[in-house]
């Protein structure tokens, strides 16, 4: 019956091509109708088959969420579907504050769950890295230590019951944790690319892995650019909680917390409820948006 439309979820990304892996299991490369590539690991779709192991994506279900990278000239879909999203930081290399805070505001725009996973606990200067998160932790973020080469247990009742997305620059550990919570992780990546890339050096946008019945994780490349060019500006103010309670309050309605007088939330640095870096960090984020 080749005209039947059967459900399936994208679990990779290739460009142009995705990983869809139906309801009994079974994955099939697939193109998209016509220039369509709107398409993100963890999107729902229904798929028509076309040969042995090739299939025509002709429908997408509604997102839930939809979480976006952007670099300074265009965004890029990240992931679809996913509740949490998992930051990967370490204790070595030092981790970019920076980077941690755009990826929250991202997180933050989208609707999702963050929780902080700071990996290689097991080498020196964990105190001095889980000082510097207790800020994060303070906002309300979940900060979990981890050493993930030695136990990824503690990980483990975080992904219970989420679709959850790692991200993470380039070394925290990010395939560390993938390998030793599916071992047959790299070996089925390659299967896949071998389908896929069809001779081809694709890049895999994402990847997405079923770690039970109700938990998935998808692989991300790493964030170095975490532009928010999809973002407004009032999506961004909203996206610093802690200013939340602070908005509307300002003297001008259309205050961009910049150098305004009077302003609710250079008022509420001032008296230690806004803590001067993260007013930076937005004045920095809200200066690349005029
Ligand atoms: N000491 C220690 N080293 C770790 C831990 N987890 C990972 N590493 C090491 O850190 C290095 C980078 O780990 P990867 O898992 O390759 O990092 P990644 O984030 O996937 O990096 P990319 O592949 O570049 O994206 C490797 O040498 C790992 O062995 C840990 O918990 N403790
Ligand atoms: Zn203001």
């Amino acid at each position: 019956m080749p005209d039947t439309l059967l459900k399936g979820l994208v679990v990779a990304s290739y460009g142009k091509r995705y990983g869809v892996e139906l309801e009994d299991g079974r994955e099939f490369s697939c193109v998209t109708r016509g220039k369509k590539t709107d398409l993100a690991c963890g999107d729902r779709v229904q798929i028509k088959l076309t040969a042995d192991n090739e299939g025509v994506i002709e429908k997408m279900e509604p997102r839930q969420s939809l979480l976006y990278r952007s670099n300074s000239f265009r965004s890029k879909m990240l992931a679809a579907n996913v509740s949490q999203v998992v930051i990967v930081l370490a204790t070595q290399p030092s981790f970019y504050e920076e980077l941690l805070t755009r990826c929250l505001v991202a997180v933050e725009a989208a609707g999702i769950k963050a929780l902080i996973v700071l990996n290689k606990c097991d080498l020196g200067n964990a105190d001095e890295a889980l000082a510097k998160l207790q800020d994060y932790a303070t906002l309300g973020y979940a900060v979990q230590p981890l050493s993930a080469c030695q136990d990824i247990e503690p990980l483990k009742p975080w992904l219970h019951g989420e679709t959850s997305v790692l991200v993470g620059q380039s070394g925290m550990g990010k395939s560390t944790i993938i390998n030793a919570l599916l071992p047959a992780a790299m070996v089925r990546t390659q299967e896949v690319s071998a389908v896929l890339d069809s001779g081809k050096h694709t890049t895999t946008a994402a990847h997405l892995y079923h770690l039970d019945a109700k938990s998935a994780l998808i692989d991300s490349p790493g964030l170095q650019e975490f532009g928010l060019h999809h973002l407004d500006p009032e999506a961004l103010e909203l996206a610093f909680v802690e200013f939340r309670p602070f908005l509307g309050k300002c003297r001008f309605n259309n205050c961009r917390h910049l150098k305004e007088p009077e302003c609710a939330i250079q008022g509420a640095v001032a008296t230690g409820h806004i803590l001067p870096a993260r007013l930076a960090y937005y004045q920095q984020l809200r200066q690349e948006m005029t």
